[in-house]
């Protein structure tokens, strides 16, 4: 399928953040169509919306808006700051709520730990934040469980998203740092931002609008 460009091509985050991110647009006023709720489908076209909606991992979205083949995109904040793509921040959608922590079992202690194993899902954003710390620590790159990796020996700390908790618990762990709150935002490529601003402009005024207003009930 070729890019059409009288359409703003939207990245949208399959997965968790994905419904969240459907009923805020909804919530805008965008008619997004049915297929939304029940297609497998990974280019959803919305004419009367203005719209090609492309559906990707959310850990690729700042990819796709990066290299312009969608003008826009939602994406968490872990994955803006793992993947330093460029593209604008331009909202905070205040969805998907989470935050990245330090966690390790209650017996690990850190002045016992000369060269400390971090394993996490976020290699660059770990290797930042130790490093904004002043401590010499080596990363181990996983791709999910990254609460295995202490119980079984394989790393020290990891440094990973926390929720509701039930995942440090249920495994045994215990939270040592908050890092930094997450939350889900709304990224433009730069080149779109200036050809195509009327329409992202009001895009973004329409989810502000909302967003404001779900913080004000
Ligand atoms: N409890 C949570 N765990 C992980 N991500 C969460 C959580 N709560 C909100 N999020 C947000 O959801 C995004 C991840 O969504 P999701 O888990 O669907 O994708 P994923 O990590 O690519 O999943 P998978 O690799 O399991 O397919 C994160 O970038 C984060 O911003
Ligand atoms: O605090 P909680 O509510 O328990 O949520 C946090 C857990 O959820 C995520 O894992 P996910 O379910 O995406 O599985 P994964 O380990 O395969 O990435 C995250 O990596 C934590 O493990």
């Amino acid at each position: 399928m070729t890019p059409d460009s009288k359409l703003l091509t939207v990245a949208m985050p399959k997965g968790r953040i994905f419904d969240e991110a459907v009923a805020l647009l909804r919530k805008a006023d965008y008619p997004l169509p049915p297929e939304f709720d029940e297609s497998r489908k990974l280019i959803i076209d919305s004419p009367e919306a203005g719209m090609r909606f492309i559906l990707a991992k959310p850990m690729d979205v700042p990819t796709y808006v990066e290299h312009g083949v969608a003008d826009v995109g939602v994406a968490g904040k872990d994955v803006l700051l793992e993947e330093k793509r460029d593209v604008y921040e331009v909202l905070d959608l205040k969805i998907s709520a989470c935050y990245m922590a330090v966690a390790a079992l209650p017996t690990y202690n850190p002045k016992a730990d000369i060269a400390p194993k971090i394993a996490s899902k976020y290699p660059n954003l770990a290797s930042s934040y130790f490093r904004e710390q002043g401590e010499q620590v080596e990363i181990i790159k996983l791709n999910g469980s990254i609460e295995l990796a202490p119980i079984i020996g394989l790393a020290d700390r990891i440094v990973d998203i926390v929720s509701t908790g039930r995942t440090l618990k249920e495994n045994g762990l215990v939270e040592i740092e908050t890092m930094m709150p997450i939350t889900s935002r709304f990224i433009v490529n730069p080149v779109s931002y200036r050809t195509k601003s009327e329409q992202i402009d009001d895009m973004v005024e329409r989810i502000a609008a909302v967003v404001e207003g779900e913080k004000n009930q």
